[in-house]
């Protein structure tokens, strides 16, 4: 068995709908928990509209790779295309860590699937959900998920908005 954090995020179409049909598939692919609702000003070099971002935390029986085939499968349930990198989606479901059951991170340095997220450090959309699911949470490699987002900008950390009430 392994556990893997998912970070959701979508700013096409019907933002929330998306995202809580990607979360429902979820809850029978072993979802321990979810964030919710939030929404995040977009990340990195392209103007787009505003995301709304969540984190789950799933566990079963699937290795790394079969974390990133679920992934791609809710992305292409939610008619998501490939097109801009950093761009917007209807819906991009990243795989930030991967831990065995003993708490070993997986770590993989491929195009295809680098695990940690390489990118997961610096992204409040991600940081700022997760703490909030798992006060104790650690990014691998990283640190405590709390001393990343008190080292990022404030305007970065402030900008990630609760969206929904608690779940
Ligand atoms: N940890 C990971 N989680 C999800 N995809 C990954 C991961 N590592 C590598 N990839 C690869 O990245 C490729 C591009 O993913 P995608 O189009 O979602 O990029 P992006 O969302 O624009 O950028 P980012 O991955 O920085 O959020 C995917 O085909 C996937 O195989
Ligand atoms: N706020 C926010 N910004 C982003 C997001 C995202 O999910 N949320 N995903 C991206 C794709 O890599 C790029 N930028």
């Amino acid at each position: 068995m392994t556990r893997a954090v998912l970070s959701l995020g979508g700013n096409l179409g019907d933002r929330a709908g998306t995202l809580r049909t990607a979360l429902r598939a979820l809850t029978s692919e072993g979802l321990v928990a979810r964030s919710v609702l939030y929404e995040t000003p977009p990340w990195g070099p392209v103007e787009q509209p505003t995301f709304l971002n969540a984190v789950a935390v799933v566990r079963g029986d699937r290795d790394a790779a079969g974390w990133l085939a679920l992934a791609h499968e809710l992305e292409d349930a939610a008619g998501r295309t490939r097109e801009v990198r950093w761009g917007a989606r209807t819906l991009d479901v990243d795989v930030v860590t991967v831990t065995a059951d003993d708490g070993t991170p997986v770590r993989c340095d491929d195009a295809d699937l680098t695990l940690p997220h390489p990118h997961a450090h610096e992204r409040a959309f991600v940081l700022v959900p997760w703490l909030a699911l798992d006060p104790a949470a650690e990014l691998p490699g990283h640190g405590p998920v709390r001393d990343l987002l008190a080292a990022l900008p404030a305007e970065d950390v402030e900008g990630v908005r609760r969206w929904e009430q608690l779940a």
